[in-house]
């Protein structure tokens, strides 16, 4: 394993009742970098980091977390790995500030607790049941637990979901931190915003494959393609404002007039549509033009089915 990695799996399998749903994945994730893993609902994304914090067995292929085996050497990496579940896996007739102080005094070296703490807005409700608190103050407790012990890898499956703006920004420097200290994190999400501010790498999943990965700019920088993407009268025919354009054109309403039009669009392309709604009496509140977002290019690779 190269120094600088600090997860690696290769040729990861994974069945539930024989139905593969990790099946043949390989992924590398550095220190000093943040992994993010995009993925549809039920890719894959939650069974393969259980699988690197030794919560499941691979049926086949190869898990290394700092070199060792998550299952067989457990308790080597124990004191070394950062882990937020999905449901924050606390226990839940507990005080928040004894979940915590608990979990601090598993590890030789941790955090000062009252640091984390007030970083994170635990004061508010430190005497407060596990049971009794919102989701995203859960989740704000189970990120705390997870890098109290100072870890060398963090696994944080979507710690964001269920935040409020204010509390994911606080989250957000907090990985960017511990990215700076030399920290593997290792993040599934579904939040593009999240992927784009925060990941060195992304990797995105589909049916317990990986089917790409880069850097955000790497993902976004595909051909000359662009988006416009426009904001005028909803339901509007967009067959014909396709043919309109007269190119190879994807052009899509992503919400209730709220439109995408998706390839090599230039000067022409944009007078051709301001023609198209003018004939039709449409105003066009709003027209940007720009480089494609991950968002775009996450929909692209998986398709808009509902999973
Ligand atoms: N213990 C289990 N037994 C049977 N099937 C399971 C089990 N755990 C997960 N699955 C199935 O495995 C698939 C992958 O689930 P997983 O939780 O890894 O997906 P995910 O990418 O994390 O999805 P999400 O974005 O919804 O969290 C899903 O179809 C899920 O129903």
């Amino acid at each position: 394993m190269p120094a600088t990695s600090a997860v690696e799996i290769s040729g990861l399998v994974k069945r539930y009742d024989g139905r593969p749903v990790v099946d043949g994945l390989d992924l590398v994730a550095a220190r000093g970098q943040v992994t993010a893993v995009l993925g549809p609902n039920g890719a894959g994304k939650t069974t393969t980091v259980e699988c690197c914090e030794g919560l499941r067995t691979a049926d086949d292929g190869q898990v290394r977390v700092l070199g060792l085996d998550p299952v067989g050497d457990a308790r080597a990496l124990r004191p070394r790995v950062g882990v937020m579940l999905q449901d924050g896996g606390l226990p839940t007739a507990v005080r928040a500030r004894d979940v915590l102080a608990h979990v601090a005094r598993m590890y030789a070296a941790p955090r000062p607790v009252a640091e984390l703490t007030e970083r994170l807005g635990i004061d508010a409700f430190a005497g407060t049941t596990v049971r009794r608190l919102s989701g995203g103050q859960r989740q704000r407790l189970a990120l705390a637990a997870a890098i109290v012990g100072r870890p060398e890898v963090v696994f944080l499956d979507e710690p964001s979901a269920g935040m409020d703006p204010q509390s994911r920004r606080v989250v957000w420097d907090l990985v960017a931190e511990l990215r700076d200290e030399g920290v593997a994190v290792l993040l599934t999400t579904h939040l593009m915003d999240e992927a784009e501010r925060l990941a060195d790498r992304v990797v995105v999943v589909d049916h317990g494959r990986v089917i790409a990965q880069g850097t955000v700019p790497e993902l976004v920088a595909s051909a000359d393609d662009r988006t416009l993407h426009l904001v005028t009268t909803p339901d509007l025919p967009v067959a014909e404002l396709t043919a309109a354009l007269g190119g190879p054109f994807a052009v899509e309403e992503r919400a209730a007039g709220s439109y995408t039009v998706a390839g090599p669009v230039e000067a022409a392309t944009v007078a051709a549509l301001t023609a198209w709604l003018a004939d039709r009496g449409a105003l066009a509140t709003r027209l940007t033009v720009g480089r494609r977002t991950l968002e775009d290019v996450f929909l692209d690779l998986t398709g808009r089915e509902l999973r």
